[in-house]
């Protein structure tokens, strides 16, 4: 069932469209994430999502159960966390709880993110920071928790925690609404992937969806120290796991053969290696790599480095 919908939605600030035209639905209990390059549209999205942007058309639909408030059960951590220097964790926290009618366990919350409760917002690492801006998106129990930009400034170390902490939100059933530049984050984190470019939503799948329609397919690159025979390049080609091979080839008296010491590239599908390596023995090959196409290329392939949809002088309005 879906939790969060979203048709046609359009938001302008004055002559600059932020977003053009965004649909996708988010099913609960999802990790749902939101890639794009830096000014697509992700985080406008999401504002919209969370009730703080007003679109301009189009429509946006949170089924949290009846009579639900909006603000008890959409959760939102945005993309920079400031609270006083002086405030310690656990008062942070205990005020954001009173805002609700039915918080969650803040020490618990705390414990969960790793924090001491008695640490002052000045003395936090940055990655302390960022989990402690997710208990306190989620402090007052949401359906749904928006996530933008969690471990952007964060090093490896911080930003694996920050992905074990999601990791273990979802496992309580809140649905994650995640927007992130790392592919990696989606790989690990997310169940699919909306990808947005200029304002528009260019796909929407699982990470292993995407790659796959980049052309997930594997290469095996090598040279070999004598060129490779006709016959050798012929049975190579008729492997069933084998889509193309190109061979640093030339006709010498009729005959082709490889270049000595040229590359090798042998692309296809399923068990490569050992299909290629029962024809053309390990031994004879130098260099062997295995390249596979990533989350990367598909993120690439599908978006376009231009910024925002529109190019008109910027506006600043909410
Ligand atoms: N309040 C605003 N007033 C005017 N223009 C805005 C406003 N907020 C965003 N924009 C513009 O709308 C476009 C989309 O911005 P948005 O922040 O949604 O992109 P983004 O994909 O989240 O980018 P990033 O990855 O850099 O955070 C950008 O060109 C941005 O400059």
């Amino acid at each position: 069932m879906a939790i969060i919908t979203v048709d046609h939605l359009r938001k302008t600030y004055g002559a600059r469209v932020a977003v053009e035209d965004v649909s996708f639905s988010v099913e609960e209990g999802e990790v749902f994430g939101i890639v794009g390059r830096n000014g697509a549209g992700k985080t406008t999205t999401v504002e919209c999502v969370a009730g703080l942007r007003t679109p301009t058309s189009g429509m946006i639909e949170l089924d949290v159960g009846p009579g639900a408030d909006l603000k008890e059960q959409v959760g939102v951590q945005l993309q920079e966390c400031s609270l006083p220097d002086k405030i310690r964790v656990g008062e942070a926290l205990s005020l954001y709880a009173s805002f609700y009618r039915r918080p969650a366990d803040w020490r618990a919350l705390a414990a969960e993110a790793g924090l001491d409760l008695r640490a002052s917002f000045a003395t936090l690492s940055g990655g302390q920071r960022q989990r402690l801006s997710v208990a306190l998106a989620l402090v007052g129990s949401p359906r749904v928790a928006i996530l933008d930009e969690l471990t952007t400034g964060l090093d490896p170390q911080a930003r694996r925690e920050t992905w074990e902490l999601v990791t273990r939100i979802r496992q309580r059933g809140v649905t994650v609404l995640l927007v992130t530049h790392f592919m990696e984050e989606v790989e690990r984190l997310c169940d699919r992937v909306a990808v947005i470019s200029r304002g528009r939503v260019r796909a929407v799948d699982t990470p292993a969806g995407l790659v796959a329609r980049a052309g997930g397919e594997q290469r095996l690159v090598f040279r070999t120290d004598k060129p490779l025979t006709a016959e050798r390049i012929a049975r190579l080609r008729a492997l069933p796991e084998v889509t193309s091979a190109t061979v640093k080839s030339a006709v010498d008296g009729g005959v082709e053969g490889a270049v000595e010491g040229g590359e090798t590239t042998i692309a296809g599908d399923g068990d490569l290696l050992s299909a290629v390596t029962a024809v053309l023995p390990t031994s004879l090959m130098r260099g062997l790599r295995m390249e596979r196409t990533t989350l990367d290329d598909a993120f690439l392939a599908l978006t376009e480095p231009s910024q925002a949809p529109s190019h008109a002088p910027s506006q600043e309005e909410s």
